[in-house]
Order: C-alpha cells, then structure tokens, then sequence
C-alpha cells in the first residue's frame, strides 16, 4: 500500500525536507502540500496549496496521515481539522504549552497522532541511555546544554524538555536551573539547563554528568535535518496502520 501523506509549513525548513523525504521513500506519496501564502510556489516538485483551505484538502484528497512541523498553533488547529476528517496526524512541532499538549493529547481518543521532539534514532538512543546514566552515578551534577540555529523560537529545545523529564525520573532533583549570572552559585541538586542560539546549527544536545573527580558526557549532534524527515516520514508510513492513540518516536523504533 502507498501510504499518501499530506504536509504542513512545506516552505519551511523542515517542511521541505519532509517532502524531499517523502519523494526519496519507496512507500509513500504526497498527497498535497500546504503553506501560508504560496503563490504559484513548488517544493520537491510538489504544487503547494493554501493554508487557509487545509479542512477542505484533507478531506478532498484522502490522505492517510499529515505531517506537520510549523509552530504550537498551526498544528493544533491542523490535528483538529485530521480529527474532523478521521486522518492521522505526525507532528514533530515542539514549543507546546501545557493546554495546547493536553488539547492535542485528548484527539487521540478519535485518530492516532503521534508527537516527537525529535525524529532521530540517535536522540531515541540517547533518551533511552540518559536515565540509566543519572540512576547509576546518584549525587552527581547534571547539566543540560543544547545548541540550534539562530531562527529558533523556542526554548529550552522540545528535545531538552523530553531529556530533562528522563533526567528528573531516574534522579533526586530539587529543581531546574536555567542558566546563570552574578553571585548565582550551583545549589547541591539543582539540574543546569543552557540554551545556544547561533548560526545555521541544526541540533546539539549535551548531558554533562559530573563529579567524584570524573565527567560523562552523553552528547547527540544531528548533522543534516534530512535525518528528522526521515524519521518523520517512518513514522507516518506506520502509524498509517495504526489505531486512534497517542504515540512518540519509539513506538516507530520499536515496532
Ligand atoms: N521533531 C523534530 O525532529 C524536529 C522538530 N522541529 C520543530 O519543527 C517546527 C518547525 O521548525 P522549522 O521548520 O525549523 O521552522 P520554520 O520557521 O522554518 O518553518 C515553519 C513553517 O511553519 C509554518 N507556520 C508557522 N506558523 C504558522 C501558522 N501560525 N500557521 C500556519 N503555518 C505556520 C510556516 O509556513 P509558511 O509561512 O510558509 O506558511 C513556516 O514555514 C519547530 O517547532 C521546531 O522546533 C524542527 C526540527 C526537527
Ligand atoms: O527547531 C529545530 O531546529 C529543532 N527542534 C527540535 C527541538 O526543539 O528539540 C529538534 C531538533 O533539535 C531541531
């Protein structure tokens, strides 16, 4: 079965890495590419569509799942619209607030939406090694430090948020520290987190694990954004065979 996929911010950055994915993928298709404004615009060859008539495509071209990465907004209001229609949703979107998380969490009672901060494998390994390394060196200083190109907007990263949880859970914190200035001294079990903003970096996230005279360093660096799209649109190609529930990335990698 050709899995067709519908895709969102398509002028984006990841946008068109996911539909440069989906032409390189042996079992998929696009099934029709939106953006805001696209005026006569084509990616990967792919005509785009308006944003603005997003209800009426996803439910005239029967796609079997959307894939979205734009902003915490234009994702919920585009996985209302694939709930509306019964379609899948894909969204690797991170700057959520609590109620926008809750309110996309709760569509999946009616269509399977899966939501991952992150797409690469190695950032699945990393999440899986991370909380094993804090559970096993109690006591020790941990920091956080992620480094992304200067045009983020969110921050810390979807993906030090979904590292910090997996800290927090194997590990006696007493809160997270978000960088530091002036007379500001490092409080016994406080969590350090620091965000980097510059250049054309496409995603550095680093766990520094210190003390009795020793240092571990977990560290992922994505060299390519086509390494999320291809995640991206694995994970669409399976959850096209899913039923309505809410699932991450590691459903994908486990199956
Ligand atoms: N999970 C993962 O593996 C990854 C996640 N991300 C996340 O993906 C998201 C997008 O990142 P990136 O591609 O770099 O961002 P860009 O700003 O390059 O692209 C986002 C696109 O989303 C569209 N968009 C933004 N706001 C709206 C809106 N209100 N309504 C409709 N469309 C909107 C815009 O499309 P247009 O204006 O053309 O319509 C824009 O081109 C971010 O949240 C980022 O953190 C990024 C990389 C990997
Ligand atoms: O905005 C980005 O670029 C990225 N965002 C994701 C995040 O917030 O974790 C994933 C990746 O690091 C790139």
């Amino acid at each position: 079965m050709t899995v067709r996929i519908g895709v969102t911010g398509a002028t984006g950055r990841m946008g068109r890495e996911v539909l440069a994915a989906v032409a390189d993928h042996d079992d998929c298709t696009t099934a029709f590419a939106v953006n805001r404004d696209p005026d006569g615009a084509t990616v990967e060859g792919v005509g785009l569509e308006p944003a603005a008539e997003f209800d009426a495509l996803v439910t005239d071209h029967e796609p079997d799942v959307v894939v979205d990465f734009t902003g915490p907004g234009s994702a919920l209001e585009y996985a209302r619209a694939c709930a509306a229609a019964g379609v899948a949703f894909v969204t690797g979107t991170t700057g959520f607030d609590d109620d926008q998380r809750d309110a996309l969490e709760s569509l999946s009672d009616e269509i399977p939406v899966l939501h991952a901060p992150n797409f690469a494998r190695g950032v699945q390994a990393l999440v899986n090694v991370v909380g094993e390394a804090v559970r096993s060196l109690p006591g020790y200083d941990v920091e956080v430090v992620e480094t992304h190109h200067n045009a983020k907007r969110d921050a810390p990263s979807g993906t030090a948020n979904r590292l910090l949880e997996e800290i927090e859970a194997h590990g006696e914190f007493s809160g997270r520290k978000h960088g530091r200035e002036g007379f500001d001294p490092r409080e016994e079990d406080e969590i350090g987190i620091h965000v980097l903003r510059a250049g054309d970096v496409t995603g550095e996230h680093e766990i520094l694990i210190a003390g009795n005279h020793e240092e571990v360093r977990l560290t992922h660096r994505a060299e390519d954004r086509g390494v999320f799209a291809a995640g991206a649109v694995d994970a669409a190609v399976w959850i096209a065979g899913a039923k309505a529930g809410w699932y991450d990335f590691a459903d994908v990698i486990d199956a």
